[in-house]
């Protein structure tokens, strides 16, 4: 099922692509603003009675980031709820789905909720998805012979056996694919200090006083590279995660937590775990990948990160699919 069409009146395919590419740059550049604002360091996080004088001006552009954001979506639900009425015309979508709740007798759902829904899942989803499958395929062309075995896991369940896979049963079908990104997550984790949480009483914590009030990061990218934790830790090795049954969902061990764990956990997970394993497996399944000329040698690859609120490429990958 398709998230949303912004595109809700256009029946010329070609027209509607161009329409979704405009409100998809759109939409990019709305949350990058409001992305960039949240890792950019403010003195009022340091000293809170600041924080009503907004003397960075952070405040004023978030509000206006979300008053953009808002507006699109309220537009967006707007045209759907015309064209229901006026076409009864459906794109069994999920904004449709949460049309048709608001529109249930004595529905607690309202169209302010949906707008909020999609402001949460946008600006929690897009940048965190994209940059872990951007980090997946950099690792596979920096390691070529990586991107071989999985591509071969891939053609002999997919092709050789023409298996249908359930998503539920992707892990046994795919082990190499999933380790993959296990060890993406682990040296990448998007949120690199997690969502910033307060502590509600006074804690001691691992011998560490930890007052009331206060904030706290949680370094997940420094527990990925751990060497106590992980044998060669900076090395992408998918293979130790075949011997083992760690896994990223916050439970049991905490030895790779991307999402987070416990109650504040990524309410998106399965989302994002469903469109991580798929999508990353259609583009290894009908292409092959090289890195363009000016840049052949996999170990010249610039793989270092750029620690923003999630932590992107540097340099951002360039490489060129070429169908199978
Ligand atoms: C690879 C993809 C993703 C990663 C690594 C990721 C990671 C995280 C992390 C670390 C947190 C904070 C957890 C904490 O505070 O302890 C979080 C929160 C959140 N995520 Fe995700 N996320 C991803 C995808 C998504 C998707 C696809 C959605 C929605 C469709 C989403 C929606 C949210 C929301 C709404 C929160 C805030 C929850 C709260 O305030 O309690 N995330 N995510």
């Amino acid at each position: 099922m398709d998230l949303l069409h912004y595109d809700n009146n256009n029946n010329n395919a070609k027209d509607s692509d161009k329409c979704q590419s405009h409100h998809n740059k759109h939409i990019k550049e709305i949350i990058c603003g409001i992305v960039e604002e949240m890792a950019r360091p403010n003195v009022s996080d340091i000293f809170p009675f600041l924080r009503v004088f907004d003397i960075q001006g952070a405040q004023a552009r978030m509000t206006n980031h979300h008053a953009k954001l808002f507006a699109f979506f309220d537009g967006v639900i707007e045209g759907r709820m015309l064209l229901r009425t006026s076409d009864s015309k459906k794109f069994n979508d999920v904004l449709d789905s949460l049309i048709d709740l608001i529109e249930e007798e004595s529905s607690q759902l309202s169209r302010h909720d949906i707008i909020h829904l999609f402001g949460d899942m946008f600006i929690g989803g897009l940048d965190t998805t994209s940059t872990i499958l951007e980090w997946a395929m950099a690792e596979l062309l920096h390691n070529p012979t990586k991107l071989v075995k999985v591509r071969e896991e891939l053609q002999h369940k997919l092709v050789n056996f023409g298996e249908i896979v359930e998503e539920s049963h992707a892990s046994s079908k795919f082990p190499y694919l999933c380790a993959i990104l296990k060890e993406t997550l682990r040296l990448h984790p998007p949120a690199p200090f997690l969502l910033p949480h307060k502590s509600n009483d006074d804690i001691e914590l691992a011998g560490f006083m930890i007052p009331k009030g206060a904030q706290v990061g949680v370094n997940v990218w420094s527990i990925g590279r751990d060497s106590s934790i992980w044998t060669n830790p900076d090395l992408f090795e998918p293979e130790r995660f075949l011997e083992c049954d760690i896994d990223f969902k916050g439970k049991g061990g905490f030895e790779l937590i991307p999402f987070g764990a416990g109650r504040r956990i990524c309410p998106g997970l399965p989302l994002a775990s469903r469109f991580m394993h798929f999508i990353l497996a259609s583009l290894l399944h009908h292409f092959d990948w090289k890195l363009p000329d000016d840049d052949l040698n996999q170990q010249d690859m610039n793989m270092d990160h750029k620690f923003e609120f999630t932590l992107r490429k540097a340099k951002s990958l360039c490489v060129i699919h070429i169908k199978v």
